[in-house]
């Protein structure tokens, strides 16, 4: 399956400059989604996922589906103001501006095995503040999946010491 016929290109959305890769028509097309889902499960399997990590919102889209075939948790990592109980955070930078990201502090048991999954891999900001609190939380980062990969934003030099996957890459 050619993925990148189902990733749309939108110039200067949210902002001039950013070329926005928008993943829903591969969501609406049943098969594509599927194939996708899919290939990130081959992945969790291979590193050992226990749980699966995923960023709001377009990280629950593929992190559930992930954590439903597995038979595993899935734990979501939210913007301020969501979570109901305690949080641990973190702040930072994307490729259009600045969060913050929290996790309910009870979520993650020491030493279980996280996958982190989202659907865009850009500066890398998301996926390193994620990382940062899942050690805080004393879990330990098996590996790191995402939909696509923007190369030319070079977040993989976050990820130097994890196993990392993606299905779509951009240069
Ligand atoms: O590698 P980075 O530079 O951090 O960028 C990638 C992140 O940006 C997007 O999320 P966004 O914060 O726009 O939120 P959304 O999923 O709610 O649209 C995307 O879904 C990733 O989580
Ligand atoms: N260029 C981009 N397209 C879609 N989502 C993004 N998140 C960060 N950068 C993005």
């Amino acid at each position: 399956m050619n993925y990148k016929d189902y990733i749309a290109d939108i110039p200067d959305f949210p902002q001039e400059g950013i070329l926005f890769r928008d993943i829903t028509p591969l969501m609406a097309d049943g098969e594509a989604f599927h194939q996708a889902c899919d290939e990130m499960i081959a992945f969790a399997r291979k590193v050992g996922a226990e749980v699966i990590v995923g960023p709001e919102s377009r990280g629950f889209i593929f992190g559930c589906p992930v954590a439903y075939e597995l038979g595993i948790g899935f734990i979501p990592v939210r913007k301020p103001g969501k979570l109901p109980r305690e949080t641990v955070s973190v702040s930072y930078d994307l490729e259009y501006g600045s969060n913050e990201l929290h996790v309910h502090k009870d979520s993650i048991k020491k030493g279980q095995k996280v996958l982190i999954i989202d659907d865009l891999l850009a500066t890398g900001g998301t996926v390193d503040a994620t990382i940062q609190i899942v050690q805080e939380l004393g879990g330990e980062v098996v590996g790191c999946g995402f939909l696509i990969e923007l190369e030319g934003l070079q977040g993989r030099e976050h990820l130097k010491d994890y196993e990392v996957f993606s299905l779509i890459s951009y240069k």
